[in-house]
């Protein structure tokens, strides 16, 4: 599915409720393997999570997870801990270029067996489940964060608890603290000091037994770039949303304000207003401990005309495409002068969006979700098509509800 999104304006008193959050959601369901008591409202419905809680439930010996990679991650360190049970975890082509060898690794140094089934390091993966009884561990902290979630995730049901000892920098540092924090929040003792991680065995029923899953902050982003793009005086209501959140993503909220978009936190809403026009010459950021937000921010800032500098994103060259790369390709079709290395991107010359009025660029999507939904707060400066817009469901699914609900018409060519 192609879409045509025509040039837009955001409809008044726009008011919407996005879904659960993708991270809290995937972790909650490993969580819930061990608490089966525990009960999750306003799970997300991003197909990554769906994705996660069938593999979870099925009996079947290969397991696919598509684009997943949280899910690919969380997975194999459950699977590796189930006695008596052997599975073969795939995914989509791109997932077979997604490296997981310092997980499996990690998992090896405690006794787990798994071996690769095409290429060393990648999926898929053959795991026989095991009980493991070996209890440290060390780790490179620099490659993913959702490798020593996963370890953590399934540290509570291990006979002896975890030590785990991370090495090198520490990368998406808020979604290791999402994951502790909930552990904590379950009852389970976890230390967290420097760079050591000690989990204790738990067993019996956790402190919360109900958990209301907050909204998404990463799709949160798109409308907050939506909102920056619109005139002053352009307010937008989002629900579910608190101002002391698990993820770290709610920097969105702050950074922003840099952009012209105040944010105004009451009972579990947010309402963003368009205050002012983006006063910053040069928006500069370390995005190491937010990277998802990378994509939003460069598109925004390319439709507000802002240079940027963005580092600490040596991970987006390992999601669900090279991401920094894709930045580069689509921007310069805009008419921006984009440099990317391996870890940061800038765009100090800026294309001029208004050149559009008179064609429709059209952008491509690299089977990643956070194109898709990127680029789509362009519609308030010229006519943009995005093609294979249906990837937005691999974590927002309504994403073009959301849109159309605001205001953003568009049709499918
Ligand atoms: O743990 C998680 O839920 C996630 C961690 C981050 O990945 P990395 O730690 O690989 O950067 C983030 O980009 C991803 O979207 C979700
Ligand atoms: C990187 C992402 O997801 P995953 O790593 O879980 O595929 C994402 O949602 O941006």
């Amino acid at each position: 599915m192609n879409l045509l999104l025509n040039r837009s304006t955001l409809l008044p008193n726009s008011n919407l409720q996005i879904a659960g959050s993708k991270s809290i959601s995937n972790r909650l369901l490993i969580l819930q393997q061990q608490f089966t008591e525990l009960t999750i409202q306003n799970l997300s419905d991003a197909e990554d999570t769906l994705l996660l809680k069938q593999a979870l439930t099925s009996s079947s010996q290969t397991i696919d997870v598509h684009h997943a990679g949280t899910a690919m991650r969380f997975l194999t360190a459950f699977f590796a801990s189930q006695e008596d049970r052997e599975v073969v975890l795939t995914g989509s082509n791109r997932m077979k270029e997604r490296p997981i060898g310092v997980l499996v690794l990690a998992l090896q140094e405690l006794g787990a067996s798994i071996s690769y089934l095409e290429n060393e390091g990648f999926p898929p993966l053959k795991i026989v489940g095991k009980k493991i009884k070996k209890n440290k561990l060390s780790i490179n902290s620099g490659v993913s964060s959702q490798f020593i979630s996963a370890l953590l995730l399934i540290a509570p049901s291990l006979e002896n608890g975890l030590e785990i000892t991370l090495s090198g920098n520490k990368t998406s540092l808020p979604y290791l603290e999402m994951t502790i924090n909930l552990l904590t929040q379950m009852g389970i003792s976890v230390l967290f000091s420097g760079n050591n991680i000690l989990v204790k065995p738990f067993q019996g029923e956790p402190e919360i037994k109900q958990f209301k899953v907050e909204s998404d902050w990463s799709t949160a982003s798109y409308f907050y770039s939506f909102t920056a793009l619109s005139p002053v005086g352009t307010t937008l209501i989002l629900n579910n949303f608190q101002q002391d959140s698990l993820q770290g993503d709610n920097i969105t909220a702050s950074l922003f304000e840099q952009l012209g978009v105040e944010t105004t936190f009451s009972k579990g809403t947010i309402l963003l207003t368009k205050t002012r026009s983006a006063v910053i010459k040069e928006l500069i950021l370390d995005l190491n401990n937010s990277p998802d937000l990378a994509q939003t921010l460069a598109v925004c800032c390319f439709g507000l005309q802002i240079p940027f500098h963005f580092n600490g994103l040596q991970t987006l060259k390992i999601k669900e495409t090279d991401r920094l790369e894709a930045l580069e390709t689509e921007l310069s079709k805009l008419g921006a002068k984009v440099i990317v290395s391996a870890d940061s991107i800038s765009m100090r010359s800026l294309g001029k969006p208004l050149r559009f009025q008179n064609q429709t660029p059209e952008i491509a999507t690299y089977n990643d979700h956070r194109m898709a939904m990127a680029f789509s707060p362009l519609a308030l400066l010229f006519p943009i098509k995005i093609k294979e817009a249906e990837v937005v469901k691999k974590s927002c699914p309504l994403f073009w509800d959301y849109l159309s609900k605001i205001g953003i018409s568009f049709s499918s060519y």
